[in-house]
Order: C-alpha cells, then sequence, then structure tokens
C-alpha cells in the first residue's frame, strides 16, 4: 500500500479538547461498518460496477488505441467536458505536469488542454490560437446533454468548418457519452455522428465524479503516456481491506468515512484537504465535487475546502489555526525529502539561513507539511494525516479509489444517495428559459 493514513492528531487522547473521543470514533466506525457490508453486497450482486473498476484489464488496450489515434502528428488534444468528464482525467493528467505551474509549459508530447470551464473569452482565444489542422478533440460527457460541453463542441465544429476542415471532424474529434438508450436523445451523438464521428461508450453504471477508473479518467492519461494498468492497480489496494472483508478500524477508506462523520456529528462540517505536492493540486478539485455532489444533500453534508502547501500556509493557515474550530483537516504529504535544488551553503550564510546549508527545496517542503499537521494538533485542530512515499500512477490510483470509497461510505452512513445530483437540475433549467428570451 502506497498510502499510509493516521487519524492520531484528529482524537482527543493525543490533542485534547477539540479532538475526537475515542468513544464517539468507535460509534461512527459501528455505523460504517454497516455500510461496508451494504458494499459487500454492491459488489456481490455487481449493482456498483465501480468496485469492479480496478480488477477489469479487457478494456485498457482500446483505451490505449484511442490515446495513440489522439497523439498521432498531434500538437494538441484538447478535452471538452466539465466536471466528473474532466476532472478524474486532469487529476491524473497531473502526474505528467498538466495545470503544474511553470513546468507545466515545458511538457512533452502533443499539448493537453482541458476546457472544463465554459467562458467565452478563453474559447474564443483558445481556437484562434489552437492550430486546428493538428489539434483533436475529445467530447465527454456522460448524458450527452450538458449545455456547456455542447455549445464547446459545436463551436468546434464552426470552427474547423471556418478554417477550410469542413471534411475534417471524423479525424479531428473523437465523442465519449452513454450509449444510446431507447426514447431518449444523447445530443452530443445526435451532434457528432452525422459527421461520422467515432465515440467510446460511458460505462452506464458509473457516475461522472466516480470515471476516474474508466476511459473517462484513462484516456487522457494514457495520451500523456501514463501506465493506465498501474492506475487500476492502486485502486484495486485501496479496496483491498473491503475484498479481505477487514473490519472498519483495519480499513483505511472505513476509519475516514467514520472520521468524518463523528466529526459532523461534533458540529465540524467543513472539511480541508491540504496537498503538498503541486501535482495533487487537481486531485484536491476533483475531491470537492465528489464530496460535494455525493454528500450534500436532505440538509446534510459538510463543505469540502480544497487547499495546497505550502502556498496557502500564506493565505488560508491564519484562519485555520485560530478562526473557528469547525473543520477537519487532512493534511496529504508526499516523500519529497532530497529533492529539488540543493541550497548552496555559502548562499544561505549571506542570506542568513544557515539552517538551508546543503538542504533541498524537498526538504523544507516535507519539513512544511509536518510542522502544519503539528501546529494544527497544537492548537487543537483536528487533523488527519496522509503520506504517500512515491507520487505515481499506482499511489494515484489508490487515492482515488480511497477517496471514492470514503465518500460513499458516507453518503451510506448519513442516509444520503451518493450517486445522484437532483438539485442541480434546477438552476440548469432556469439557465436554458434564460437562454430562450435572451436577444
Ligand atoms: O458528463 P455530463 O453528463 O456532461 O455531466 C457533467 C457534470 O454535470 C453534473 O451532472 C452536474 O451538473 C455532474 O454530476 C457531472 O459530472
Amino acid at each position: 500500500m502506497a498510502l499510509q493514513q493516521s487519524i492520531d492528531l484528529a482524537l482527543a487522547s493525543h490533542i485534547g479538547d477539540g479532538g475526537l473521543p475515542r468513544t464517539a470514533l468507535d460509534a461512527a466506525l459501528a455505523v460504517v461498518g454497516r455500510g461496508m457490508k451494504r458494499l459487500a453486497e454492491d459488489d456481490a450482486t455487481g449493482r456498483l460496477p465501480l468496485l469492479h473498476m480496478p480488477r477489469v484489464t479487457e478494456d485498457l488496450d482500446g483505451i490505449r488505441e484511442a490515446a495513440s489515434w489522439l497523439r498521432r502528428d498531434a500538437t494538441d488534444v484538447v478535452f471538452l467536458g466539465t466536471g466528473g468528464s474532466s476532472l478524474g482525467g486532469q487529476t491524473l493528467a497531473q502526474l505528467k505536469d498538466y495545470a503544474v505551474p511553470g513546468a507545466g509549459r515545458f511538457a512533452d508530447g502533443p499539448r493537453v488542454h482541458f476546457l472544463d470551464n465554459l467562458d467565452p473569452v478563453t474559447f474564443d482565444r483558445v481556437l484562434h490560437k489552437l492550430p486546428l489542422s493538428s489539434t483533436r478533440f475529445v467530447a465527454i460527457s456522460k448524458s450527452g446533454g450538458t449545455g456547456e460541453t455542447l455549445m464547446q463542441t459545436m463551436a468546434v465544429l464552426s470552427a474547423l468548418d471556418r478554417a477550410g476542415l469542413k471534411a475534417r471532424p471524423a479525424d479531428a474529434l473523437l465523442g465519449l457519452s452513454e450509449p444510446r438508450k431507447a426514447g431518449t436523445r444523447n445530443a452530443l451523438r445526435d451532434l457528432l455522428e452525422p459527421e461520422g464521428v467515432r465515440f467510446l461508450d460511458h460505462h452506464t453504471g458509473i457516475g461522472g465524479r466516480y470515471s476516474v477508473l474508466t476511459n473517462v479518467g484513462l484516456l487522457p492519461a494514457a495520451v500523456l503516456g501514463l501506465d493506465i494498468a498501474a492506475v487500476r492497480a492502486g485502486a484495486a489496494e485501496a479496496y483491498e481491506p473491503f475484498r479481505a472483508g477487514r473490519p472498519a478500524a483495519e480499513t483505511p477508506a472505513a476509519v475516514g468515512a467514520a472520521l468524518n462523520i463523528a466529526m459532523a456529528l461534533e458540529g465540524r462540517n467543513i472539511a480541508v484537504t491540504m496537498a503538498y505536492a503541486d501535482r495533487l493540486e487537481r486531485y484536491t478539485r476533483w475531491w470537492v465535487q465528489l464530496w460535494a455532489e455525493s454528500i450534500g444533500k436532505d440538509g446534510k453534508g459538510s463543505q469540502p475546502v480544497a487547499a495546497i502547501g505550502p502556498v496557502d500556509q500564506h493565505s488560508q493557515l491564519q484562519l485555520y489555526l485560530a478562526g473557528p474550530n469547525d473543520k477537519l483537516f487532512t493534511v496529504i504529504t508526499t516523500g519529497v525529502e532530497g529533492q529539488g535544488p540543493v541550497m548552496d551553503a555559502k548562499l544561505a550564510e549571506r542570506a542568513g539561513a544557515a539552517e538551508f546549508a546543503g538542504k533541498h527545496i524537498g526538504d523544507l517542503v516535507a519539513a512544511q507539511g509536518r510542522a502544519t499537521a503539528d501546529t494544527l494538533a497544537r492548537n487543537r485542530r483536528p487533523t488527519r494525516r496522509i503520506h504517500i512515499d512515491r507520487l505515481d500512477e499506482r499511489a494515484m490510483g489508490e487515492l482515488l479509489m480511497h477517496g471514492m470509497l470514503e465518500t460513499i461510505l458516507t453518503g451510506y452512513a448519513l442516509g444520503v444517495d451518493p450517486f445522484d445530483q437532483p438539485a442541480v437540475e434546477e438552476g440548469k433549467i432556469l439557465a436554458k428559459q434564460y437562454l430562450a428570451q435572451a436577444k
């Protein structure tokens, strides 16, 4: 297992008043244990295909084949799609420097873009800058009906047309959506199939925000040359204690769920995840969607907050240490000791920072992650620590599956359906009305 979780600094026995009494944790573990039984049934009946995904291998060649088609002679590969149709792919892509400040601009291979937020200025600029004759687009939408993705796709078709590439849609685009269902329309397929555009099928039994282990997340990963089998193997590690029927207290994702539930019962309704790695920034955003859409319903749910370190020490930590004690913190660190540039002793002396001499940048980041967790605990702020020694495909797969299992178990324990998001429909309907009225 690449992921090491410790909840000591969340317990009253370690941090005093602000911590969780052991009895509260044990009570939550008992509830989560019942949720694990339900998951075991979900697994046995096949009701939750996500649980089988870590061990599926037969689709991997098809994903790799689609990825090499996308890469072939391409300068740019653009992923259209939003929410769960984008964030999982972005999370994996960040292992190859996607959206990493500074480094992202120098990444090898075709430039990969995820246009997940609809912004007219951005879309205009990107379409004008892209060399359209060597760009490939992937339009991803489980439902095939998301307005943002449809507008983006239509804009791309028109731009190809304007650029004199009218005959090219089938060479320039790939679709990814659910197969057509009798009696319902799939607008994305309606738009692209008449152009001869090929489609990959979205898994019908796995929702968007849980789709990172399917072709939705693995296709971008494969375009970037990541080892997609290792992502699934890592996910299998997170699921192994469930498969083996281990008790909740010995199952990291179940312990995480119990911690969240017990904290919420104690009135801590904010969950902050602070990851000390640029390559986990997209992961924190992926987790925010997963948690918010899965748990926030029926008047229940805790507010997910994403932070990264050390940079957010300089923006958020003051509040975390001295503001209201209403949060559960998760500090994620990676094994960065000895990594990065080493500090010259003479320069360190000149700067009056003798303690830097001979130290690597990674040594400071490791010390900061440790210090933040300890300082939070000293200030009686309950803190869970997750450490990943080597952040690679396998570890990322484990972290992602851990997050999904923890979320599902929390939903089960709170009595909410972790797989739907009924409330977001209202705004979509209203926006369509306003759009129809707009001149
Ligand atoms: O993949 P789709 O169907 O385009 O949906 C995109 C996103 O929109 C939502 O349905 C919310 O509006 C998310 O749950 C989903 O990840």
